[in-house]
């Protein structure tokens, strides 16, 4: 039988051509042990591009405020000073082309960024994707990015989880720059989780095993009671009786449900469970207009201001959504970078899109083939 093949959006650099993974030494792919060689290698080569758990910390710790204080009850206080929880005044449209814009540089207290990206530049080969791109990200937010294609959307949400370092310029995790790619440190006090565009599920790995897969990895947790984390964790976003399934079994919309269980999950048995921010890239893309309302609702669910399809309340601190869907801008996010030729050319509230003056946005948001934005 051939070896499962990986996704390629996970598949790491340091893979065998092919991208498969080595046969297990029982020659039986099935067998239990064989399941375990395989994660064991997983986990060796690719959990950092996993992406739910891609940055774990020890620090207890966030700026000067200690972390428990996030956990319990003080976090939604801390978050409403962010502005992406409806503080308009903090924000400004401008009708600037060029003008690469930090959006919350009219907020002095910095002690709510969880990310920051600062003057990121980023090169493959001789194109340049990322022209100094500078933002920040709060705890409490929903933030959308949103531009043209191959304006280096997907491109800045990896190196914000640490999947590309950037060639200038700095990526700050809760006020401690980062060195190189996640794999190569340490980076305490956050939990970076990235859900790619194509749900980049295991194929030859049952939807209970995918779900678990890092529990199973890197928890001391018994087999029952990730079994049972896993059920809740599909049941928060919408699914049941799913577990024993395989990916192929799934319609796309399931994919990405089973995807944001995957990055949602986590080891409820820890003394300290780090906030996290989510990064969704198009996590609507392909699916039909009711399977998006579907997925946008559980994107907000899953923040900590909203609640899951069990009526939880959500656990995820902040998320990043690039998306082309207008639903998706209207339903699931807060507020907006407009990303173009690799520059923040705007940002806004979310119901400042549509009404916005700067011709970039307006052309955009109206599909116009006239207006700045060039395709060839
Ligand atoms: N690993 C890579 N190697 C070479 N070029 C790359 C790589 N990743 C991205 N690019 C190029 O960088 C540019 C930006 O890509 P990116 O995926 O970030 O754009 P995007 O804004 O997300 O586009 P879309 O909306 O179409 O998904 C594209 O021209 C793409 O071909």
């Amino acid at each position: 039988m051939a070896s499962p093949s990986i996704p390629a959006a996970l598949r790491h650099p340091h893979l065998p051509a092919g991208g498969s993974f080595p046969s297990h030494p029982s020659g039986d792919p099935t067998s239990r042990a064989a399941l375990s060689f395989r994660q064991k290698f997983l986990s060796q080569r690719l959990v950092p591009f996993l992406s739910p758990h891609l940055v774990s910390g020890r620090r207890a710790v966030i700026g000067d405020t200690p972390l428990r204080r996030w956990q319990t009850g003080l976090g939604p206080v801390l978050a409403a000073r962010s502005p992406g929880l409806g503080n308009v005044d903090n924000l400004h449209e401008s009708s600037s082309l060029s003008r690469n814009w930090d959006l919350n540089d009219q907020i002095d207290d910095d002690r709510d960024v969880l990310i920051e990206c600062r003057d990121v530049h980023k090169s493959f080969g001789d194109k340049h994707v990322l022209r100094g791109v500078s933002f920040k990200i709060r705890h409490g937010e929903a933030v959308g990015i949103i531009g043209p294609s191959g304006t280096g959307k997907s491109t800045i949400l990896k190196v914000m989880a640490g999947l590309l370092a950037p060639d200038k310029g700095e990526v700050i995790i809760c006020g401690k720059k980062r060195h190189g790619l996640v794999s190569d440190e340490d980076i305490e006090g956050l939990r970076i989780g990235l859900v790619f565009q194509s749900a980049a599920l295991f194929d030859s790995l049952t939807v209970r095993e995918n779900v678990g897969f890092l529990l199973y990895e890197n928890s001391s947790l018994p087999e029952d009671r990730i079994g049972t984390l896993v059920t809740e964790t599909l049941a928060a976003v919408g699914l049941k009786g799913v577990e024993d399934r395989m990916p192929s079994e799934l319609s796309g919309g399931m994919k990405k449900r089973v995807a944001l269980a995957r990055s949602i999950i986590f080891d409820d048995t820890k003394d300290v469970i780090e906030p996290e921010v989510l990064l969704y890239d198009e996590p609507t893309a392909g699916l039909d207009p009711i399977a998006s309302t579907v997925v946008e609702d559980l994107i907000r669910s899953v923040h900590m201001t909203g609640r899951d399809a069990l009526g939880k309340p959500g656990k995820i601190a902040s998320y990043v959504v690039v998306t082309h869907q207008h639903s998706t801008i209207r339903r699931a996010v807060d507020r907006l970078l407009f990303l173009h030729e690799g520059k923040l050319v705007w940002k806004g509230m979310t119901h400042e899109f549509t009404t916005s003056t700067n011709p970039i946005v307006q052309q955009f948001a109206s599909g116009s083939l006239d207006g700045p934005i060039q395709y060839f």
